[in-house]
């Protein structure tokens, strides 16, 4: 099951995230988020980051200029883009990056998707730990995806077993605050992923 662990702010939670056996670690670039981190603080946390582990920058409703400058002066290898952004928005960032798309499960159709890019299907408001209704995603998509929404150290693992993601994302979940990540939550839930 891979596991991103995303809106990370200080070393003590990515350190956690990666000793903890997280595969991605996220940093939001998307204005007026409590988890808005600036490109060179995320660039000091990515030297933390061992090579094994996929570095993803998000975004929303974004320039796609301002996108890849972010991305770069970040050093993030991911762009995650979470705003309905055009076809073209990505295939700007897949010249230079791996990239998600990230989609509410309401808006989701499987004829939708024609990228290349991977699937995230999040609750309706990215990042604010609402689960999406399921009726919403009655049919899981035919192709890799994140799950996202919601998940916490005590529900992810019933998630996974309801929805059978190729992985999953989380965010509030594991925070003490809005904004604020704790260490034991992200331990907590990578394990809960593992049984
Ligand atoms: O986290 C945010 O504040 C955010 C803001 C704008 C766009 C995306 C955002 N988060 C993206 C994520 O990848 C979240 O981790 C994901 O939506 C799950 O969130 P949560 O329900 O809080 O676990």
């Amino acid at each position: 099951m891979f596991v991103k662990v995303c809106g990370l702010r200080t070393p003590e939670a990515v350190d956690a995230a990666v000793e903890a056996g997280a595969d991605a670690v996220g940093f939001v670039f998307a204005p007026g988020s409590v988890r808005l981190i600036d490109p060179a603080s995320a660039s000091v946390l990515l030297a933390r980051v061992p090579e094994r582990v996929e570095t993803v920058g998000v975004f929303r409703g974004q320039p796609i200029d301002e996108v890849v400058r972010l991305a770069r002066a970040s050093g993030v290898g991911t762009i995650q883009l979470h705003g309905d952004e055009p076809d073209d928005h990505f295939a700007r960032a897949a010249a230079g990056f791996r990239t998600i798309r990230a989609i509410s499960a309401a808006r989701f159709t499987e004829s939708g998707h024609a990228g290349q890019e991977r699937l995230l299907i999040d609750a309706t408001v990215p990042g604010s730990g609402a689960t999406f209704d399921p009726a919403d995603l009655p049919v899981p998509p035919s192709v890799d995806w994140l799950l996202a929404g919601g998940l916490r150290p005590d529900n992810v693992a019933a998630l996974i077993d309801a929805f059978e993601p190729s992985g999953v994302d989380v965010s509030s979940g594991v925070e003490s605050a809005p904004g604020v990540k704790d260490p034991a939550l992200i331990r907590a839930f990578i394990a809960a992923t593992r049984p």
